[in-house]
């Protein structure tokens, strides 16, 4: 079995209600964050997984969604945590990519992550 990995990052300002950091969460922020989208599977006749035309453009198709966006409008990912920000990742790709295997995102300024590999069954 093979695992293909493509990245993307993206900009993005936020809100948060936290118990701790309360105030300054509560204020329009922002970071920088990176996604990393894995697949797995077996390679087709072609030798590949997935041709990484296609599954970059599914990438960008949603990246278009989250960079530069103020995240607190985007209904569907709830409080936008990095565990949230994962599901919605995983949600709006799966149709296009049923193998998808692990989706994480990453703060790397704060050295912060998340990884999600699907519900559990
Ligand atoms: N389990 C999680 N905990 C937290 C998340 C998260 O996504 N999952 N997110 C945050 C916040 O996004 C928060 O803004 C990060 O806060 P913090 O690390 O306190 O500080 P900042 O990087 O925003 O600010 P600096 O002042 O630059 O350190 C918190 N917890
Ligand atoms: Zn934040």
């Amino acid at each position: 079995m093979f695992e293909l990995t493509k990245d993307f990052r993206f900009e993005a300002a936020h809100t948060l209600d936290r118990r701790i950091d309360a105030e300054p969460s509560r204020r329009i922020h922002g970071h920088s964050y990176r996604a990393e989208v894995s697949l797995r599977g077996a390679p087709d006749s072609h030798g590949m997984v997935m041709d990484f035309g296609l599954f970059g453009a599914e990438l960008a198709r949603l990246r278009d969604r989250l960079d530069h966006r103020f995240l607190d409008d985007i209904e569907t990912i709830g409080p936008a945590t990095l565990e949230n920000l994962c599901l919605f990742i995983w949600r709006s790709l799966a149709p296009a990519c049923p193998n998808l295997a692990r989706v994480a995102v990453f703060r790397d300024s704060e050295g912060e992550s998340c990884a999600y590999t699907g519900p559990e069954t």
